[in-house]
């Protein structure tokens, strides 16, 4: 679909990631005639840094002043890194795009040590993600792992105090910002199994605004669409939140789509749960699907060795 040429206001958080992801949705769109300028605003979540955002309401806090923005007509469009965006948007916002994946992996980074195994027994490791906690308590039980939160260089800057022996990042945060050498290791994704979403950029707009959504439907990347469906459909069922120790991991191979899923505990008393599936996925829905079967057989199995999924409120509790 072609769309005549417009103007454009996209809003975007400050940090320096989140102004590259906007800048570069902003060189696109104008390379297909559009003008497009930026409004930069501070979010909640920008300002929250001394505890986990697990702990202060999630990953809405960084999408909300970009919404208002959105509901006031200030902002045409907001680009998110995907992992950020909520399971469930406001009624009356859409996610209209999603481009194609940068690297989905976790990245090891460190001055000291090339990868987890060369950690010292008892090493202190930076992360404030469930997820990872999860995971590398997981792999190694030993390691003392320390909250860490900020933006991508108030992160390296902590590890370069001396703060941390190591700390894990997307990968994909250090790359789009040139940070590349930083990493010294990228974790294989079936050891360290990524966040729903993470590496795509997804861009959400007031739903009623088709005019931005027929200008946006050039940047959509289909097989990555598809993947991350199926991975934030998984995250939705197991209760959506940020504050969950889940991996979900999706790749396509012609039209077969494989999602790795794991459920960990960060105290470390149970074992990962891991659940891993295969299709055949045509669109959307059948992908969402198939994510929904894997949370059914997660939700299973981490009940089944006696643990818990309290937060989960009775509407999206399954029988299983
Ligand atoms: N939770 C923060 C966040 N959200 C998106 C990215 C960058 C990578 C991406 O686009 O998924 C990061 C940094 C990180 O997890 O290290």
């Amino acid at each position: 679909m072609t769309s005549s040429p417009s103007l454009f206001t996209i809003a975007t958080r400050e940090s320096r990631l989140a102004m590259w992801q906007a800048e570069h949705v902003q060189s696109l769109l104008t390379d297909q005639g559009h003008s497009v300028q930026l409004l930069g605003m501070t979010t909640q979540g920008d300002q929250i840094l001394d505890r986990a955002l697990s702990q202060v309401g999630g990953k809405g806090l960084f999408v909300k002043e970009l919404e208002v923005a959105l509901e006031e007509g200030r902002a045409d469009l907001a680009v998110h890194s995907l992992k950020d965006v909520p399971m469930e948007l406001p009624a009356g916002f859409s996610l209209a795009c999603v481009m194609e994946r940068e690297d989905p992996r976790d990245a090891f980074v460190s001055n000291n040590y090339a990868d987890l195994a060369a950690l010292p027994q008892g090493a202190v490791v930076g992360t404030s993600s469930l997820r990872r906690v999860a995971l590398l308590r997981a792999l190694r039980p030993d390691l003392k792992i320390e909250p860490l939160r900020g933006n991508l260089d108030t992160r390296l800057r902590k590890l370069d105090e001396g703060l941390y022996d190591a700390i894990v990042l997307a990968a994909a945060g250090l790359k789009r910002l040139g940070l590349s050498a930083r990493i010294r290791t990228e974790f294989d994704p079936a050891v360290m199994l990524p966040a729903a979403g993470q590496g795509a950029l997804g861009i959400e707009v007031r739903s009623d605004r088709t005019d931005v959504i027929s200008a946006l439907s050039t940047l959509v990347h289909q097989q990555t669409w598809l993947a991350v469906a199926a991975e934030r459909a998984v995250s939705r069922a197991m209760g959506g939140s940020c504050s969950m120790p889940l991996a979900a991991y999706a790749t396509l191979a012609q039209d077969t789509l494989t999602i790795d899923a794991a459920w960990g505990d960060t105290e470390g008393r149970l074992p990962l749960v891991c659940v891993r599936l295969s299709g055949i996925v045509s669109d959307i829905e059948s992908a969402t699907d198939l994510g929904l079967q894997v949370a059914r057989e997660l939700r299973r199995q981490v009940l089944a060795q006696g643990g818990t999924l309290a937060h989960l409120s009775p509407t999206v509790t399954p029988t299983v």
